[in-house]
């Protein structure tokens, strides 16, 4: 079994009558990257924060590589907990070199032994040491960022939304690689964001957190396949819920019955589809009226109507293509659908 790096037990964290962490049990795998996934004032920031030391809890407790840092036993503070933070800005020292910035937690013999060279090269910024951080793109700070936290091999490497002030292609070129720093040393990382799409593509481990708790912890896959909740199904992505009635592994829905996984329900329901699982066709389904349709590029968001009033987003390709406001289409259903208990 593969030992935690990071274990957050029971913490509880309060700032006057806000309870911003409400009672989080989080591990973290030893090698892995855990993303702490939540929508704004969940509490992501105040965890990273105990886990770094920069808070303080009020109660529970957090172990970094065995060792309490945090909880009955007292507070290690943050420069003693070998725990290492790229902030959202990257905070480079604006008048040391980028090597000097890589270099600053380093003993001499690190420096003397080649690991800013190694660490700047993991970042794909080899021969950049000699630069100052007003001379990199904001992009290349935020990799200097990177290689600063990864050069004395800590523990432990808290990243706080550190691509949020990056533009979309370059956010998406910095995740591919930062996940392959990160893996290539052999660092065990937790990544807080509220992207979705940065969490499921960037984590072995995704939790999702919602007003100070963790609602969900498991890989991408089952978070975004099998989300515990219908908040958990809406949050990590596009999401069609509708009412239902479920009978054995059987729920009988205004597209008809639809085969069931997951925990069985019995009686009135919500099912969760996925809009990937739409399909549609000239005939052979239920009849939908197409609503609208927005164009992604890579894909498409057609939303339709059913006879009965119901909204459903597909999401198209080429079947899809060129679909206006008005035409009748026939929508069918792939794979298993997920139902929860009671109404949405
Ligand atoms: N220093 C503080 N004083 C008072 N309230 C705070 C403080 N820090 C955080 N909070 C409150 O605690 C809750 C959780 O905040 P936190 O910053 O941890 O959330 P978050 O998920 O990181 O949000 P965001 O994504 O917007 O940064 C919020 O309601 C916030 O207003």
């Amino acid at each position: 079994m593969t030992e935690s790096m990071l274990t957050v037990a029971d913490a509880a964290r309060s700032y006057g009558s806000v309870p911003a962490l409400a009672g989080v049990d989080l591990t973290v795998a030893t090698g892995d990257l855990l993303a702490v996934l939540g929508p704004s004032g969940c509490g992501k920031t105040t965890l990273l924060r105990c886990v770094a030391g920069f808070e303080r809890l009020d109660r529970g407790a957090v172990t970094v590589a065995g060792r309490p840092v945090a909880g009955p036993g007292g507070h290690v503070p943050p420069h003693r907990r070998r725990v290492a933070v790229v902030p959202q800005d990257g905070a480079l020292f604006p008048h040391l070199s980028v090597a000097d910035n890589v270099g600053y937690g380093l003993d001499r013999a690190a420096r003397r032994g080649g690991r800013i060279e190694e660490v700047l090269a993991l970042v794909g910024l080899a021969g950049y040491g000699g630069r100052m951080p007003h001379q990199l793109s904001g992009g290349q700070q935020q990799r200097v960022a990177v290689a600063r936290a990864l050069a004395p091999r800590p523990p432990l490497v808290l990243l706080d939304e550190p691509f949020s002030a990056l533009d979309a292609q370059l956010r998406a070129e910095l995740r591919a690689d930062v996940r392959r720093a990160l893996r290539a040393d052999g660092a065990t990382a937790v990544l807080v964001t509220h992207d979705q799409a940065e969490a499921l593509s960037m984590a072995d481990a995704v939790a999702v957190m919602d007003a100070g708790r963790i609602v969900q912890h498991g890989t991408p896959a089952e978070v975004y396949r099998d989300p515990a909740t219908p908040w958990v199904a809406r949050f990590v992505g596009e999401a069609v819920l509708l009412p239902a009635t479920v009978d054995d592994d059987v729920a009988v829905t205004p597209l008809g019955r639809l085969p069931l996984r997951g925990p069985a329900v019995g009686g009135a329901a919500t099912v969760l589809i996925r809009p990937e699982q739409l399909r549609l066709a000239p005939t052979g389904g239920s009849v939908a009226t197409v609503v609208r349709q927005d164009f992604h590029g890579h894909d498409a968001l057609t939303t339709l109507r059913l006879a009965d009033g119901t909204l459903l987003t597909a999401r198209t390709l080429d079947e899809g293509a060129g679909l206006s406001a008005g035409a009748q289409v026939a929508v069918t259903v792939r794979g298993q659908v997920r139902a929860y208990a009671g109404s949405a």
